[in-house]
């Protein structure tokens, strides 16, 4: 038997401590003892113990794996002794193996990380930044989302900018909210991963991933933000700009521009001046407001000039504010307002809206809104002759007159709490005013307004809208029914004589029958289906351009010029989706409408002949007796100028002719 410490011989050999882990081994002695015959454990022990120079590598495996594996000897020993078989060259052979395999291991990511330094870049993008949904959803739409295999599922909210890309049968046959909720698919979007797509002949790595943040604020849970990172082959970032300068051109282009609407924020809630955002309204594209003549371009181009930035130094050069206003009159329905909200999408401006009116607005709040106006925006003041503004001791005549229902004389406080026409005019042009925004006024009856309101340099542009013309009534008409014609003559081979799909091109059959009612389940009775039914079918019409200007003409020839507001044959024609039913019913439209305007002026007229007393119902006039002959006057005339009342006086003549 032979008895070797190999405390000692791992003290001088490796552990160089007393209190090594064999104390476990031996809890007698702390001794490890080795009983039997001739062990490779047993030679290296041997050679340690005798001569601590002369070592074969593996000699020191035992020792070594002893070291790492504690109770190693003890299992090859039983091994040895159940089985004859000595694991030591094994087990040696793979700790060699597993420390090679590290080694290489390490290496390797040694060296990928420098490829990664030198030969790859890469951009990243958190979660907060704008960017980071335009990219989520151009690489869902444009690239990896139609091949990633993992994905991550989004519920889509009605309103969201890809419904209206939807097949807009959906929305004809499923017509009630739960209906439309169950059609909306999800968005999907790739998962946390690494994606590889190419583009443009160059191969790019997408990495979508979320790490550990710390919490900003006791409050704040979300410990966790994404980020995505672009990475490409290659010395310079280059590349991945010019991709990400894509994604943000795909993203403006696919998205529902939006013109903000800022309102003076309540008193209660918010310091004095302050603006709160109102609403956010799809920018409405400034082809779509018609009118009569090319003045629009001009106030574009004026607009525009103004906006650039040598304009500014220009004005400053010369002393001259930095302020362009704007006044837009016309009657009411002719496209002031829509005008207004068109110029501020156009050159992304945010609109700030003033109503005069506003019995809770003081001089002082209006001044100290115009003063925190941004640098470039819109005021818009609607409806200026309303406000009931006066300069005092202006002759009665130049009075700007109340709005129906009010009543203020010549020396009556103004009808708005206190705004009077100096108040508004220190604000619009005050020293304190900024400088660099644009003012919209608008009016329906620009005679009524001070010349203090819109001399030049408060009012540098006037444009009159007028009641519709045949050449916007055609343009209103060609532009509501535009996006479904098509380029060809004959549009379609299946389109009938009337431009309608025959039946049996209708999807779906009758969309009335797959109709429930907002409790999802629940179905709409037999009764009020049937009445729907000719109010919700929809008539599918394929048409081309030539046959849409054709109908736009015989349109045309229904509707007399000057009569009706564009408004007005907008609403018309907005419920009848199909452009023939809107040629076949415009002239009895037409033909009601005229005689209702007409019954309206003559009792105005009436209501003007027969007294002071009388309360107009058109517009009330705000003279205090001495000035209400005038008053009436001014109405009177009003009404016998409207070249609606002019068809009026010729009705039997118009009859005749059988046009509207
Ligand atoms: N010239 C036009 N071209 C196209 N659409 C118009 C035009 N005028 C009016 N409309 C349509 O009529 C509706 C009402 O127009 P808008 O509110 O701009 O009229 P307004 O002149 O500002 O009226 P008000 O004087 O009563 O404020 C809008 O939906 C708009 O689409």
């Amino acid at each position: 038997m032979e008895t070797i410490c190999i405390k000692a011989l791992l003290t001088h050999r490796i552990l160089e401590n007393e209190t090594c882990h064999f104390a476990s081994l031996d809890n007698m002695s702390g001794k490890f003892r080795f009983r039997g015959q001739q062990s490779p454990l047993l030679d290296t022990a041997r050679t340690l113990g005798n001569d601590g120079a002369g070592q074969a590598p593996l000699d020191f495996a035992p020792n070594m794996l002893e070291a790492f594996i504690p109770g190693y000897s003890v299992i090859s020993r039983f091994i040895l002794q159940a089985f004859g078989f000595d694991i030591g060259i094994f087990v040696s052979a793979g700790f060699i193996l597993v420390t090679f395999a590290t080694a290489v291991r390490f290496l390797g990511r040694r060296f990928w990380s420098l490829v990664q330094d030198y030969g790859i870049s890469s951009i990243h993008i958190l979660e907060y930044d704008d960017m980071f949904e335009d990219i989520l959803k151009w690489i869902s739409k444009e690239q990896v989302g139609r091949t990633a295999r993992t994905l991550k599922a989004k519920s889509k909210a009605l309103g969201d900018d890809d419904e209206d890309q939807l097949d807009e049968n959906l929305f004809t046959q499923e017509l009630f909210h739960t209906g439309r909720m169950t059609k909306l698919p999800p968005n999907y979007e790739p998962y946390y991963g690494t994606y590889y797509f190419v583009r443009n002949w160059r191969l790019y790595v997408f990495e979508r991933g979320r790490r550990e943040r710390g919490a900003r604020s006791p409050w704040d849970r979300q410990t966790e933000e994404e980020h995505v990172t672009f990475k490409t082959i290659g010395w310079k970032t280059q590349p991945i700009k010019d991709l990400l300068s894509e994604i943000k051109e795909w993203a403006a282009e696919n998205q529902t521009l939006l013109t903000v609407i800022r309102r003076p924020a309540q008193r209660e809630r918010a310091r004095q001046g302050a603006w709160a955002r109102a609403l956010e309204r799809p920018s409405r594209p400034v082809e779509t407001v018609v009118l009569a003549d090319n003045r629009k371009a001009e106030l574009i181009a004026d607009v525009h000039e103004y906006l650039l930035p040598t304009t500014r130094r220009w004005y400053a050069r010369r002393g001259i504010p930095y302020r362009r206003g704007y006044l837009f009159h016309g009657p009411p329905g002719t496209g002031k307002s829509s005008l207004s909200f068109a110029l501020a999408g156009l050159f992304g401006l945010e609109v700030y809206l003033i109503s005069l009116l506003d019995p809770n607005l003081t001089e002082t709040d209006l001044t100290a809104l115009f003063n925190s106006l941004p640098r470039r925006c819109i005021v818009l003041l609607e409806d200026i002759d309303s406000a009931g503004l006066k300069r005092p001791g202006a002759p009665a005549d130049k009075m700007i007159r109340p709005r129906r229902g009010k009543t203020s004389g010549p020396e009556e406080p103004p009808a708005s709490n206190g705004i009077s026409l100096s108040g508004l005019l220190n604000a619009i042009d005050g020293v304190a005013s900024h400088e660099g925004r644009v003012l919209v006024m608008t009016t329906n009856f620009p005679e009524r307004l001070d010349d203090a309101l819109i001399r030049p340099g408060r009012v540098d542009m006037q444009i009159r809208f007028t009641l519709a013309t045949k050449h916007q009534i055609r343009e209103i008409f060609v532009r509501m029914y535009d996006n479904e014609a098509k380029e060809s003559k004959k549009a379609n081979g299946d389109v009938d004589g009337n431009g309608h799909i025959p039946k049996a091109n209708e999807p779906n059959g009758n969309p009335i029958s797959k109709l429930t009612g907002f409790g999802g389940k629940r179905a709409i009775d037999q009764e009020t289906k049937e009445l729907l039914k000719p109010l919700l079918t929809k008539k599918h019409t394929h048409f081309s351009k030539d046959e849409l200007r054709d109908l736009a003409e015989q349109f045309v020839e229904e509707v007399k010029e000057d009569t009706f507001s564009p408004a007005e044959v907008q609403n018309f024609l907005i419920p009848r989706k199909d452009p023939w039913k809107a040629v076949k019913e415009v002239r009895e439209w037409a033909a009601e409408m005229l005689e209702t305007k007409v019954n309206k002026l003559s009792m105005a007229k009436s209501l003007a002949e027969s007294g002071p007393e009388t309360t107009a119902p058109v517009e009330e006039s705000g003279e205090k007796d001495n000035d209400k002959k005038s008053g009436n006057d001014d109405d009177f005339e009003e009404i016998n100028k409207s070249p609606t009342f002019q068809q009026f006086e010729n009705k039997d003549e118009t009859k005749e002719n059988g046009s509207v």
